[in-house]
């Protein structure tokens, strides 16, 4: 598995893995913000309660919660499922470009107050599609704010359209087409929703599409769904990142292939929690996948649903596992490597991670 460095520098190369599960901390100094990249992140999963009934208010739609309180009581989930109702009904409140704009701006400010400087952000137009929303309302909304993101939060962005594995592949096809037809600034494809008897073969067609027209790929694959997805979205989908992927550790010549070639894993530990894929934060596998040499990074999902933002999760992480200086800079630094960003924005990003004080 290599050396395991000890100095900076060497995060500049291909992160190492460590030999051990997690250092010595230092829990005497605080937290200096780390240079991130948000991976794994669910643009209509940041809508915040306050913000629902605000945009609820505006376009004259009718909430069948009472107040933030009633809301916020149905955040008690008892799997992907039950999730993924309430996050597609209360995409209601989104009519126009400015709800989207609105909905993307708030995450861009809280995202940088996180230390995000790079964020690749999934949107789902069948989900909007599918509420008589245009593709243009939802993608151009979003991608206005997108469009500035640098000059506005010191953050790079890319926009993934992501594809609802839980309706047919024909469906996925016509809606990238018109992405395509209407030239929609989108880097990526993304694949996510009901992942158990959704594989992800039933997209083939999909993938090499998009492929063909210069995207880069990524799917959800080893959520609630087996290790033999992960397998499936690399080698039927050609995927070059895996979306969750925590069950592969249920497969050790899975765990020894994604090793071995460098594949990221974009995992999301308090979306795991809450999503009741593992009982609590301490049985979160990263500990683990991070000691077996796997590159993994830490992400929200989708972070008003589930109790926090990137910052919120190092934090947690943090108490739980006592993760070193040494050990969150790894995190980090896979997360920049395992972007879409340009090389050249990656090793900006990179100096400036390796720029800081390490205390470990
Ligand atoms: O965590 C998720 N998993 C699958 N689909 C999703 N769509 C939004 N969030 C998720
Ligand atoms: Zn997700």
């Amino acid at each position: 598995m290599g050396d395991y460095p000890d100095r900076m520098e060497n995060f500049e190369g291909e992160p190492v893995a460590p030999e051990t599960e997690v250092s010595e901390s230092n829990a005497a100094v605080p937290a200096r913000l780390l240079p991130v990249a948000e991976l794994h992140l669910h643009i209509e999963g940041t809508l915040q309660p306050e913000l629902i009934f605000a945009l609820a208010e505006r376009n004259g739609i009718t909430l069948p919660y009472a107040d933030l309180d009633e809301l916020r009581q149905r955040y008690e989930f008892t799997d992907l499922q039950s999730f993924l109702d309430l996050y597609y009904a209360n995409m209601a409140v989104l009519q126009t470009e400015e709800d989207f704009a609105a909905m993307t701006h708030a995450y861009l400010e809280r995202a940088a107050a996180a230390g995000v400087r790079h964020a690749e952000i999934m949107l789902d137009p069948q989900a909007h599609l599918s509420r008589g929303i245009s593709l243009e309302t939802c993608v151009n909304g979003v991608a206005s704010v997108l469009a500035t993101s640098m000059e506005d939060f010191g953050m790079s962005t890319m926009l993934i359209a992501a594809f609802l594995r839980d309706l047919p592949e024909e469906s996925a096809l016509e809606v990238l087409d018109a992405l395509l037809a209407m030239d929609a600034p989108i880097g990526a494809i993304g694949l996510d929703s009901a992942e158990v008897g959704n594989p992800p073969a039933k997209f083939e067609r999909l993938y090499a599409k998009a492929r063909e027209a210069g995207l880069r790929l990524t799917a959800h694959a080893g959520e609630e769904g087996p290790a033999s997805y992960v397998v499936e979205a690399l080698d039927v989908l050609g995927v070059e990142r895996i979306d969750h992927g925590i069950r592969c550790m249920d497969d050790t010549d899975l765990v020894e292939r994604l090793v071995d070639e460098r594949i990221p894993l974009t995992v999301c530990p308090l979306s795991n929690v809450r999503l009741r894929t593992v009982d609590t934060l301490a049985d979160h596998p990263l500990p683990a996948m991070l000691a077996a040499g796997l590159n993994v990074s830490v992400n929200s999902d989708d972070p008003a649903y589930f109790g926090g933002y990137v910052d919120d999760n190092f934090a947690q992480l943090e108490a739980v596992f006592e993760l070193s200086e040494f050990d969150k800079a790894r995190l980090a630094a896979n997360s920049i490597h395992s972007s879409f960003a340009s090389e050249e924005r990656k090793a900006e990003l990179l100096e400036e991670l390796n720029s800081g004080e390490l205390a470990h």
